[in-house]
């Protein structure tokens, strides 16, 4: 029996196996749906300033990103993101009511990256609930049915209400056409054609994705986080690349302070000194 533990002992360790899941671990950036017609990154792989950032020892943490998915009643907003988050999908419809909530966790080159996924009502009568969750959002997700053609219509109005609640900054555009399997060759064809002219208009990245069959759903979702992610790096290096001056000017405001105080002091005493001659 010692002769046995020893011998495990001398044995190696199995090595640790991680098993990373594929849909969320991405080490390349994905590519767009059409890479000649996005207005976003055309790029087949994370920027060098981006690697070379995040090269360092350093671990920078980085905030989730606030994804909003908008557009008409029953267009299938809930249904792509049920697809990416749980791989299911429900043929019976169910309005959403007010806004729901999902988060996804990737890993992006090795760091944490999260995406809150929030997924707002379509309905009319929720339209003042949902504005309310419009606000700070870093993707904006303009869903459309690709069978209703009205809905792609919508898309501008979409946008515009959720980009009054954005006016600081203007957040990653996409639209997305979704149903693509309840489509003929020809009117997806067709379809593709009048919702790529739209997208150009609202600048905004196109995809066309099914949640029923999950075509291209994944594609999109780690396109998505994928730059958003970019996004916050190159935020992080402006953010660095301008603390230095911003101390500068700190430090120079600091040593006029100083110096007044310096001549005022001075003055003082020689008022008080005059005082007592
Ligand atoms: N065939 C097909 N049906 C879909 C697809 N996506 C969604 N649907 C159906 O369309 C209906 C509406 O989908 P939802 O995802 O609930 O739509 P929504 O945009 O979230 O609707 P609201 O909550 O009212 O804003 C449901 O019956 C879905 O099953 C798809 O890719 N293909």
């Amino acid at each position: 029996m010692p002769h046995r533990l020893r011998q495990n002992l001398l044995l190696p360790q199995p090595p640790t196996v991680v098993l990373h899941d594929p849909r969320t671990h991405l080490r390349h950036l994905p590519p767009a749906y059409s890479a000649a017609q996005t207005p976003l990154s055309k790029e087949r792989d994370f920027g060098a300033q981006v690697r070379y950032y995040l090269e360092a020892p350093r671990k920078p943490k980085f905030r989730p990103c606030k994804v909003i998915f908008v557009g008409d009643c029953s267009v299938g907003k809930t249904a792509i993101v049920n697809r990416f988050c749980y791989d299911k999908f429900q043929s019976n419809y169910k309005a959403t009511i007010g806004v729901d909530f999902e988060l996804e966790n990737f890993s992006i080159l090795g760091h944490n990256y999260s995406l809150e996924m929030w997924d707002t009502a379509g309905q009319e009568r929720f339209r003042c609930i949902a504005g309310a969750y419009y606000r700070n959002a870093s993707v904006i997700v303009v869903t459309y049915d690709m069978s209703k053609k009205d809905s792609l219509e919508s898309a501008k109005k979409w946008l515009n209400s959720a980009l009054n609640y954005n006016a600081s900054k203007r957040p990653l555009v996409f639209l997305v056409g979704t149903k693509a399997d309840l489509l003929s060759k020809e009117e997806f064809v067709r379809m593709e054609r009048l919702a790529g002219l739209a997208a150009a208009e609202l600048q905004a990245e196109y995809w066309s994705v099914s949640a029923r069959s999950g075509f291209k759903v994944t594609e999109l979702f780690q396109r998505i986080a994928a730059l958003a992610f970019e996004e916050a790096v190159m935020q992080e290096i402006r953010s660095i690349k301008n603390k230095p001056q911003e101390q500068a000017t700190q430090a120079s405001v600091k040593s006029q302070t100083f110096d007044l105080r310096n001549f005022f002091g001075s003055r003082l005493s020689q008022q008080k000194s005059g005082c007592t001659c």
